[in-house]
């Protein structure tokens, strides 16, 4: 990754122990779409020169996808006062899992619909101060919520400008306006996923396929650290 873009380290996924391996780095993206985030940047720095694109994960292997999304279900399982193998086949583990899809792309190993982070062309970033402090932007990178839809301060910011919601949503637009302007789409139910060349972009642009497929290790000299 080019010291131009700041990454948020510790890595999150790595300090919950996901199976990255000792070769493997998350900090890596197709070519294509970190000129783009540079490019991003530059836009953002226009509007705010104190501030610079914040890196929370780029590429992450189909066993990081499997372990997270089954993270993923654990949690919500302790949140909601759900034994996960005792509830087994229950609605309510059900309506668990489905909440978690909405969030997390399944770890599908089929190729024609990789998990978008295993392409190297999905990418979750935030906006930080040029010192590394992230912005507060109105909710926590993955929370799994309402809260977390890039539009969900809309009417709070129109009611009242003077308001947290004001800012936040602010904020969230901003970014979405510089990585829209790079190319990037955003995930519907997510104000940090945001893509480049994968399915969801495909879809977006009316194309029946994206461009990029699943990266692996063994030609992950196609991605660049
Ligand atoms: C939840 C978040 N970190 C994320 O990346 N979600 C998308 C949809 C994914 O799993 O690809
Ligand atoms: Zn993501």
């Amino acid at each position: 990754m080019p010291e131009e873009l700041y990454c948020l380290k510790p890595h999150a996924y790595q300090s919950l122990g996901a199976p990255y391996g000792d070769l493997a780095s998350p900090w890596m993206l197709r070519q294509d779409v970190i000129r783009r985030l540079l490019i991003a940047q530059g836009y953002l720095q226009k509007i705010e020169p104190q501030f610079c694109l914040a890196l929370f994960d780029c590429w992450r292997p189909i066993r990081v996808q499997k372990f997270m999304y089954e993270y993923a279900i654990n949690q919500e399982c302790i949140s909601r006062g759900i034994d996960r193998f005792e509830s087994a086949g229950s609605s309510e583990l059900k309506d668990v899992i489905e909440s978690v899809a909405t969030f997390w792309a399944l770890p599908s190993l089929d190729k024609s619909m990789p998990p978008p982070h295993s392409t190297g062309g999905a990418v979750d970033l935030t906006i930080a101060t040029k010192d590394g402090v992230s912005l507060e932007m109105g909710g926590q990178i993955d929370c799994m919520g309402p809260i977390s839809r890039p539009d969900y301060y809309f009417e709070a910011a129109h009611s009242n400008r003077d308001s947290s919601a004001h800012l936040w949503h602010s904020r969230r637009m901003i970014l979405l306006d510089v990585m829209k302007r790079s190319g990037f789409v955003q995930h519907p139910h997510e104000w940090w996923h945001f893509s480049y060349g994968d399915q969801l972009w495909a879809w977006s642009n009316n194309s029946q396929a994206g461009f990029y497929g699943a990266v692996d290790e063994s030609d992950s000299k196609s991605i660049i650290n």
